[in-house]
């Protein structure tokens, strides 16, 4: 009998990658023509205009929706193909931080973030504990484990919330707005603690964020979504020098641009009854 090759995982290819997807709800597509390659070990930014798709993104990288079209490719296999188990399989190799992180509140520090151990393993309890104070420990807060998030401040939930998401051991970590409601200083710490655990711990991660600023700090690459596509991509600098008017606008925060200040509407005279004429 031939002697049996190891399979080890392709460095190379993409950890998740869109081939002119399009994607949406109840048949509406949101996006349209996405192509992205996510690098293992990178972290990625969503950035755009309010409600142009960056969420909507992420839940067609996370197979939380499905294509309308095109390919969603998940560690080089297509996830259209997945049955209920294999795409189980896959979530168990995400984790996600939704907007604020909310944790339960009746549940202390330590028991949030046992909580997905518990529901996804059958651990013994000293391993879950020397995990969950592994997590809470890259985190910075081994100390605070026995405090309800009633006790705790905002910057530190976020943490929870962030050692919460990592405690299964994710390949790729999504953030939804994880900075959101968050002072200047809890911002920083938790940005940096994104890339940190990034790569100490050999992740993969999606960040979609208004935060420009901490954003490109930490990225390796930049996707900006509007108007249904993604519009520009590239390293946080080339995005940072881009000539196209709407990343400019953006990322220049520009109040006008091709994104008007003024929604459509009839010249302003014509409104407040005023001819043009002196009366
Ligand atoms: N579950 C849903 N069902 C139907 N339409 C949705 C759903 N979620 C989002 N949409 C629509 O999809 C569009 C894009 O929304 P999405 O949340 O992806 O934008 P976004 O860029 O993340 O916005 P924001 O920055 O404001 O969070 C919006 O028009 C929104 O109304």
């Amino acid at each position: 009998m031939p002697a049996q090759r190891l399979q080890t995982p392709d460095q190379e290819t993409p950890l998740i990658e869109l081939r002119d997807v399009s994607c949406g709800y109840a048949g509406r597509a949101i996006l349209q023509g996405v192509n992205l390659q996510l690098r293992r070990g990178s972290v990625l930014a969503l950035i755009g205009t309010s409600g142009g798709g960056k969420t909507t993104l992420l839940r067609a990288l996370s197979r939380q929706i499905t294509p309308m079209a095109g390919q969603a490719l998940f560690d080089g296999q297509d996830m259209a193909g997945l049955d209920q188990a294999g795409l189980f399989a896959v979530r168990r190799r995400m984790g996600m931080l939704f907007q604020f992180g909310a944790l339960f509140t009746d549940l202390n520090v330590f028991e949030n973030v046992a909580f997905p151990l518990r529901e996804h393993t059958k651990l013994p309890e000293s391993m879950i504990r020397d995990l969950v104070l592994m997590k809470l420990n890259a985190v910075g807060l081994r100390g605070a484990r026995d405090l309800m998030p009633s006790e705790i401040s905002g910057g530190m939930a976020r943490r929870v919330a962030l050692a919460r998401a990592i405690a299964l051991d994710p390949d790729l970590v999504l953030y939804d707005e994880p900075f959101a409601g968050l002072d200047p200083i809890s911002l920083g710490v938790t940005a940096r603690l994104i890339r940190d655990l990034n790569d100490a711990l050999g992740l993969t991660s999606v960040i979609v964020s208004h935060d420009l600023h901490e954003t490109f700090a930490i990225a390796d690459h930049v996707a900006m979504v509007a108007n249904g596509r993604v519009v520009a991509q590239g390293t946080p600098e080339e995005l940072r020098h881009s000539q196209d008017p709407l990343v400019q606008q953006f990322v220049g925060a520009q109040p006008d641009g091709p994104v008007r200040f003024h929604q459509p509407a009839v010249p302003v005279l014509e409104d407040f009854g005023v001819s043009g004429r002196s009366a």
